[in-house]
């Protein structure tokens, strides 16, 4: 079974638009938990430009399914997540200026840094998983850094799905089967959607949890608008 995470990023963005407290974040987890989201995913930036720190902290009490933060470990963020407490933490080598995740971790040039990081975490009771690309070097690499899990990046995966090519698949598989066969969970996400979702899932062998964001919010605004232009439509008659 893979556990379902809904990650809140564009509910703070939607927030922080207009400078007050509409929509609440808070109030938003709740609800994706319990409409049956077995997991809350957040990835404060160090602009704090959609997720702030503190959201992190007001989230802590509100979140009963797997609650995930997202993250390059710098200093702040680790002294947050190790605030927090989360249930898992997900790290991911973003630079400051990204716009989005963009890359996974090169697990060989950095194991030092990650070993200590993912033992810190550890060590305070917070599962960890590693932002990686699909390539067996990688997947080895992430193996040696005592990391709980890793998070397969999907977006070249989602990028060729939407274009009609499956075949792109192919590295997620092997990936999976080396990260089963070494005993490392298997997480993953970026950009996958209701269109991309089933396939991926079922053609990855002990895939454990997806956290969705991007497309999972732009999808209940489609799905959504009907039922609120009537809603509006009615009290306007
Ligand atoms: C690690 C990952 O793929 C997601 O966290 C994604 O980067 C969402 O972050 P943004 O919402 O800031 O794009
Ligand atoms: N870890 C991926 C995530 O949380 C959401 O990514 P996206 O669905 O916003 O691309």
């Amino acid at each position: 079974m893979t556990k379902l995470s809904v990650n809140i990023n564009k509910i703070a963005t939607l927030r922080n638009s207009r400078g007050g407290d509409v929509p609440n974040v808070v109030e938003f987890a709740k609800d994706v938990q319990r409409f049956g989201a077995e997991g809350v995913t957040i990835h404060p930036r160090p602009d704090e430009r959609h997720i702030r720190y503190q959201d992190a902290r007001d989230l802590k009490p509100e979140v009963y399914t797997e609650y995930n933060i997202e993250g390059n470990p710098i200093e702040s963020f680790m002294n947050l997540v190790l605030e927090v407490k989360p249930t898992q933490v997900t790290l991911v080598p973003d630079a400051v200026d990204a716009i989005t995740s963009n890359a996974g971790w090169d697990t060989i040039k950095h194991k030092d840094f990650l070993v200590d990081v993912i033992k810190e975490f550890q060590n305070n009771g917070i599962r960890t998983s590693i932002f990686v690309d699909p390539i067996l070097e990688q997947i080895e690499g992430a193996k040696a850094t005592g990391t709980d899990r890793i998070e397969l990046y999907t977006e070249a995966f989602a990028h060729q799905y939407s274009l009609g090519i499956k075949d792109d698949i192919a590295p997620y598989i092997e990936s999976s089967k080396l990260a089963n066969s070494l005993g490392l969970g298997i997480n993953a996400g970026h950009d996958l959607s209701l269109d991309n979702i089933q396939f991926f899932k079922e053609n990855i062998p002990g895939l454990l949890e997806v956290s969705i964001g991007h497309a999972l919010i732009a999808e209940s605004l489609y799905l959504g608008i009907e039922n609120v232009i009537q809603m509006y439509l009615h009290k306007l008659k």
